[in-house]
This record gives C-alpha cells, structure tokens and sequence, in this order.
C-alpha cells in the first residue's frame, strides 16, 4: 500500500522526482489548512474538534503558541519556577540527567531553515556530474555557426542524455557536512530528507554513509521476507559494552538460541500474571500522584513514568524491587548512568570511548565502568538467590511453568535448565531491563502529551475505563475489554515510535526498491517516517486514536501493511510487544481514571530531544486534577 507510487521512481529523473515530491508535499501542506486553522484557534484545550498540535513530522512544534493556549511553547520558564525540578512532585526524586544528547528547539527556527536548505538542493547529488560539466560546453558549441560545432553539441547532448539516464538509476544522494545535522534529533532531518529524495536515499555525511529506508515493502524486505540478509550492524557495537550479547545486538546462532530460549519465558500465564503487577506499582504511583494534585503542584510525568516502569520491568525481568518511585539508590543511578551512555553512544559521532585508556582517563567512561560494576554485582546476586530458590523447590519444570514465589523470566529461565554462561545470562537480563523500561515509559509520556492537546477524547476514554474496571486493578480479561484505551496507546505509538529509527547492516549484496546495495551497507529505517507520511496516512500530524477501527483487532505491522510497526516486525519484533502494550494500557487506564490533566501556563515548552527512544527535552510538566468519579 502506498509503496508502488514509491517504486516507480526507481528509473525515473531524479531531479522530477524531487519536484514532483515537493508539489505534492506542498498540495498536502495546504489540504492540512483546517487542522492548522483548528489549531490557531485554541480549540485544542478546550476540546473542540479534532485539532490537535503535536510536534510536527519535521521535529518542529508548529502549533506551539496554540497547543499550550499560547503560553506554554513560546513561554520561557518563569523565574518563580526553579531552574531544576521544584515543580515536581515533592515524593518523586529528580530526572536522571541526559549529558550529551541532542536537542531540538520547541520554535525550531533552526528546523525550518533547515527544510529550506534541504529543498533548495543544497545536499543534493543528483544527476550526472559529467553531464552537467560538459553543459556549458555543449552550450557554447551549439551557438557556433561552423557545422562541425553543432555536430559535436549534437554528440554531447545525446552522451549527455545517456549518462543523465545512468545517474537516474542510481539510489537518489543526499550529502553534505555532517554539522548541518548535528544537534537535532536524527529522525528530524530524516524526515525533510524524505520528502525531497523519496522512499530510499543515501544519506552522506563526511565520511558516514547511511541508506535511508521510509517505504513499507521495503522496510517488509529488510524485516521479514529478507530478514537473514541483515544484521543489527553499528547497534551492536554500540551496544556491546552493556548488552554484550544480548538479545537487541546479537545476530546468527547466538541470537538464534537466546530467542528460542527467552520468548516461552512470557508465556500467557506470565503475561496474566504481570498485569496484577502492573497494577499494584501503579497504585504506588497514584498515591504519589495524588499527593502532588493535593498540594497543586505540577508533575514531572517523563520522569514519573520512568521510574514506574523500571520498577515494574525489574520485577519481572529479576524480581528486583527497585522502588525508584519513592527512593533513589545507586543501582537505580547506576541504570541511568548507564542507559544515558548507550544513548550518548548512539548519538554521538566520534566513538572516542573506542581509544586505550579511555575508560580510566575520561571521567564519564570511568562514571559508566563504575556503574557497569554496580550492575553487574546486583545481577549476580540476584541470580545466586534466584539459583537457591530454583535448587530448593520442587515444581515440575513445564511449558507454562510459574514460581508462584518468584514469577520472573529469570527464576523461568534457570527453572527451565537453560545452559548459558553467566555472563550472556547477565546480557540477557540487560537487554531485557533496557528494552523493556524508557520504550514503555517514552510511549506513556508522549500519548500522555497527545491527550492534554486533545482532551477531546478524555471523556471516551474516561467512560471505557470507569464502566470496565472502576478503582480496581485490572485482569486480562479487563484489559482486552480496554479497546478504546488500547487504541489511544497505539495512536501514541504512531506518532511517537520508540525507537523511531530502526538500524541494519547488509550482510551481502541485495537489491532495495529497485537500487542496489553492497554488503556492509549500513540502514535507517525510519519509523518516524512511515508514520507521518502523508502518502500513508490521512492527516498523519493529528493525533486520532479513531483511525484504527476499535472493533478490529489490534494494529500492527501485518495489519497495516507495514506502514505502522511500533513493536518492529518479522523475526526480530519484539518479543514484549504484549507485555508492554497491556503495561501502557493499565497504567494510562488507571491514571485517567482518577485525574484528568492539563498543562499549565507556567510549564516549561514541551520538544523533543532522542537517544534510543523520544525524551522530552526539559519534561513534561502536567497538572493533575482529582476526578469525582462514579
Ligand atoms: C512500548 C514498549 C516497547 C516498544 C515500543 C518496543 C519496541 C521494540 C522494537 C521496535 C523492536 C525491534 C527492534 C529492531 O527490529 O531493531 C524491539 C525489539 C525487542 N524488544 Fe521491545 N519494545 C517495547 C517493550 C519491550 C519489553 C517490555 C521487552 C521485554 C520484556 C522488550 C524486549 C525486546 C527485545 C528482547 C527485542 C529484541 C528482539 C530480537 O531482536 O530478537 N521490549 N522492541
């Protein structure tokens, strides 16, 4: 669906391309006038109408006068608000820090100038360079009255024509220095880039080269039919000094026999299992929440889903209490120092921490070794008394097999006898910590984000929950009911996927959307892009959780043709889509039944800044109010 258009491209001019893609981005543009005019009237506060106003596909805040009611986007922080966190909920301890990361302005005067620049072919390589040297040539020969002249500019127009036709059948090139992208999110410029060079370009920087993939059956292609063909590439160097081996980096029979061995651990016993879990940490949360409403202070909601969901992944991973909600310790700093620097890795452009010695003479290498230290020694604790627990009990290991003491993927993964080394059972159990816990808590915050712009789906929402679970803590059952709650999650998840770019390595040559890669290739997929391409989607910058059909059965990749794929697809999906989907609807289910929120005047602007997944640059102040229900 929507990748044919796409294809046919393949031979054509690239330069036509390019304009062709722009009329139709700006005919788009214009069709998008009424949610543009709902948005400039305010009505998305006051719950008129479907507007909405969203960081926009080009990373800039359009509607940023209007989203927060013109006060919160344009409006600095005031000096009663102090520089750090004062307006947070007292009980809540303080955000990590994210040292090193990128950031894009919630105006985004950068971002547009940078759309321009991109439009006006500044990083453009297209057509032959051959062609267009010998042009002027061409040009003066023509105008000579000597026969022989014209004969040669005849010649040099038709070469020229051939070798306009062999430029046209190479991938579409973006290149230019690598500082024009620098200090924004990578999706961003992405996104403007697609739009002038298409579903597949080469995207060069310097010396890095990177091919761009925002087209559903190609991303089809390098996810499921040719799978085998790709590696996770520059993820898995990155990654290595905390996941190892571990089952988001790893590749070929290592990640063949993990997968095989971890995915039966989230069985559905276990998923049943985890929701009363789920449930229980968000009670904990509330009461947090509510002393905060109580005392009309705003909260810090990026940095509350944080911590709920790291409590809640280190239950079920380990059986870890970490009680981050209420308290900070070292091994909850220890987890953030090193999630921190997986995502400084994963932006930064020189590897530095690759040089000798850089782990003891760098003071932020030594900060992440020491943190390394601390988690490794918790770890191996915690397998040691899960081991003990596993030696003393009886339970006849079986498919579904549950510790009623100890629920854990580890006590299920030792149980089932599962010969591994320790220390790949440590990068298994840190694979799953960070896969599990800043995705779910990115999706709560910006669906959170979503729904303050567009209250006018609170009271849907609200009613579902209240009539479905009341004050309860939900069951399996309750939650398959939540459809609607469920689809605003999933709406959340397609304006803000987590992670929102998905990287691959050509293991051998291949051919993509017509145009040849070589093996070493690295790949972006843009998730980002496939969804808020306006070629995909009607009105893709509006948050509309009725788009999906809520008695249909849940979106996914295989559903939507590929266009939608928050939990990845083919046979490295994820293995806790269920698992955090049932996560985000019970804790969004639980919070909207007690509160309904709002952003207030004083709150600093809300923008966007990434590593792994979407953080909010300076959070996400929300004000809660106490519902009176039922
Ligand atoms: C809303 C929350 C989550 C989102 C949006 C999410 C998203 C994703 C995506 C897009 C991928 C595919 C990556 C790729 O193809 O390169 C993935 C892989 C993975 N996820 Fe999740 N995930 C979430 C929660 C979880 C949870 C809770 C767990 C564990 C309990 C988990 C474990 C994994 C693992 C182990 C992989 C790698 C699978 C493989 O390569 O075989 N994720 N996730």
């Amino acid at each position: 669906m929507g990748s044919l258009p796409y294809l046919a491209v393949c031979g054509q001019n690239i330069h036509n391309y390019a304009q062709d893609r722009l009329q139709k981005v700006s005919t788009t543009a214009g069709s998008n006038g009424s949610a543009t005019a709902g948005r400039s009237n305010g009505t998305a506060l006051n719950g008129n109408g479907k507007s909405t106003s969203v960081p926009s596909a080009n990373g800039t805040d359009p509607s940023s006068s209007v989203q927060l009611d013109g006060s919160v986007a344009t409006t600095a922080r005031p000096a009663t608000l102090p520089p750090s966190n004062g307006n947070r909920a007292a009980a809540l301890p303080d955000p990590p820090e994210r040292p090193g990361m990128d950031a894009v302005g919630d105006t985004g005067s950068r971002v547009p100038g940078l759309d321009e620049r991109i439009m006006s072919g500044e990083f453009s390589d297209v057509g032959s360079t051959k062609e267009r040297l010998s042009r002027p040539v061409r040009k003066w020969l023509a105008k000579d009255r000597v026969t022989f002249g014209r004969q040669l500019a005849l010649r040099l127009a038709r070469l020229g024509r051939r070798w306009q036709l062999i430029a046209s059948k190479r991938m579409p090139e973006a290149s230019g220095d690598i500082r024009q992208i620098a200090g924004q999110p990578v999706f961003v410029p992405l996104y403007s880039l697609a739009q002038t060079y298409g579903p597949i370009f080469r995207l060069c920087f310097g010396p890095k080269r990177f091919v761009v993939v925002s087209d559903p059956a190609i991303t089809r292609h390098l996810l499921a039919s040719h799978a085998a063909n790709y590696s996770k590439g520059i993820l898995s160097e990155i990654l290595d000094f905390v996941m190892g081996k571990g089952l988001i980096p790893a590749d070929g029979e290592i990640w063949q026999t993990r997968r095989r061995a971890i995915v039966p651990s989230l069985h559905k016993r276990y998923i049943a299992s985890m929701i009363g879990m789920f449930g229980r940490c968000n009670l904990k949360g509330l009461s947090l929440l509510e002393e905060s409403a109580g005392a009309g202070q705003a909260v810090e909601m990026e940095n509350y889903f944080s911590r709920l969901t790291l409590d809640i992944i280190g239950k079920a991973v380990f059986n870890y209490e970490f009680d981050s909600l209420r308290h900070e310790d070292p091994v909850i700093q220890a987890v953030y120092t090193v999630l921190r620097e997986a995502e400084y890795r994963s932006t930064a452009f020189v590897p530095y921490w690759r040089l000798p010695l850089a782990s003891s003479l760098v003071p932020r290498q030594q900060r992440c070794k020491e943190a390394l230290k601390t988690i490794n020694t918790t770890l191996d604790g915690l397998v040691a008394k899960c081991r003990r627990l596993v030696d003393q009990e009886d339970d006849e290991f079986e498919e579904e097999f549950l510790s009623q003491e100890d629920p854990s993927i580890l006590h299920f993964l030792l149980a089932s006898g599962d010969q591994i080394s320790s220390k790949q059972l440590r990068d298994d159990l840190m694979t799953l910590l960070i896969a599990g816990h800043e995705t779910t808590a990115a999706v709560l915050t910006w669906t959170v984000y979503c729904l303050v712009l567009n209250p006018q789906y609170m009271p849907r929402l609200q009613e579902e929950v209240d009539r479905v679970i009341g004050d309860g803590i939900p069951t399996l059952e309750n939650v398959k009911e939540l459809a609607f709650t469920t689809r605003v999650i999933n709406e959340g998840m397609r304006m803000y996927p987590q992670p929102p770019v998905l990287i691959r390595r050509a293991l051998k040559d291949d051919v993509l959307g017509g145009y040849e890669v070589k093996e070493g290739d690295d790949i972006f997929i843009s998730v980002w892009n496939l969804h808020r391409s306006p070629r995909l989607w009607h009105q893709p910058d509006v948050f509309d959780p009725e788009r999906f059909n809520v008695k249909g059965p849940i979106p996914n990749e295989t559903t939507e043709n590929y266009r939608y794929l928050p939990f990845g697809g083919g046979r490295r999906k994820c293995i806790g889509d269920q698992f955090a989907l049932f996560e985000a609807v019970v804790s969004l289910a639980m919070l909207v039944r007690r509160f309904t929120f709002s952003i207030g005047p004083e709150a600093p602007p809300v923008s966007m800044t990434t590593g792994a997944t979407i953080h909010t640059k300076q959070g996400l102040y929300v004000t809660l109010t106490k519902r009176s229900t039922p």
